[in-house]
């Protein structure tokens, strides 16, 4: 079997479903897809303030993953937060849901664009964009100037704002593909892919598909170089759950 553990590293429990759904819709028979979220920490990450806490809650699901004897791991939040050092700690494939957009809309048109949740959050994904080395394939990037946790509050804004904005994209843009920047934003992709008539990529289900692809190729994180498994030496305070 395959077990996949998919990490919200909000501490919302109906992102933490909508990520699961998301997960789930997309699994292989043989898939069982473990949907966590961090146990404390940020509701949202809306900043690099967010993201830094809520990689010590990555790092925590992610080792019990492993200890737990899990195929691989999904970080699943557009920030990617904790990705290398989550590798450094797993022996499983771990991915994170903006490179698998990334690396997914590469594969189906020659630029994507990216739309996410608020306008202080851009800079993640240019970040992420200059370290997965997509710069040049990214023809723009846009937020709909909402909250994260306005795509769970049930009144469909967030989801309209989202619509809207890709219907701009495919007017403007000169894009190829729409990536969708968010966890909460996963379940629209499918719905949008065929009203738009172009595809419009989820980071958790692509996620969920490389996974699988690099168990069924029996590939694992590389453990030769620097992302073996971290030095071992005496972690105090609160870190000391991560002592070995
Ligand atoms: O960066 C963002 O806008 C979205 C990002 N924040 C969050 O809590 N889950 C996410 O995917």
């Amino acid at each position: 079997p395959c077990v996949i553990q998919v990490i919200n590293p909000n501490t919302s429990p109906e992102m933490t479903d909508t990520i699961g759904a998301a997960a789930r819709a997309v699994a292989a028979p043989g898939t069982e897809i473990l949907a966590v979220c961090s146990a404390h920490g940020a509701p949202s990450i809306e900043g690099h303030f967010d993201e830094a806490i809520a990689t010590i809650g990555v790092l925590q699901q992610v080792k019990a993953g492993r200890e737990a004897g899990v195929q691989g791991h999904i970080i699943a939040c557009f920030g990617d937060p904790g990705l290398l050092a989550a590798r450094e700690l797993a022996s499983a494939p771990v991915v994170g849901i903006a490179e698998a957009a990334m690396h997914t809309a590469t594969l189906l048109a020659t630029r994507f664009s990216i739309v996410t949740t608020l306008p202080r959050t851009l800079i993640i994904a240019r970040h992420l964009l200059h370290q997965y080395g997509f710069e040049r394939h990214c023809a723009a990037l846009h937020a709909i100037d909402l909250p994260v946790l306005a795509l769970e509050d049930g009144s469909g804004l967030a989801q309209q704002r989202v619509r809207e904005q890709c219907l701009q994209v495919k007017q403007r843009d000169g894009s190829g593909a729409i990536v969708l920047g968010c966890g909460g934003m996963a379940t629209l992709a499918r719905e949008l892919t065929q009203e738009l008539g172009m595809p419009v990529i989820d980071g958790v289900s692509a996620a969920v598909k490389m996974i699988e692809s690099l168990h069924c190729l029996g590939l694992q994180t590389s453990k030769h170089g620097d992302l073996d498994y971290p030095l071992t030496k005496p972690l105090s305070g609160m870190f000391g759950r991560f002592n070995s």
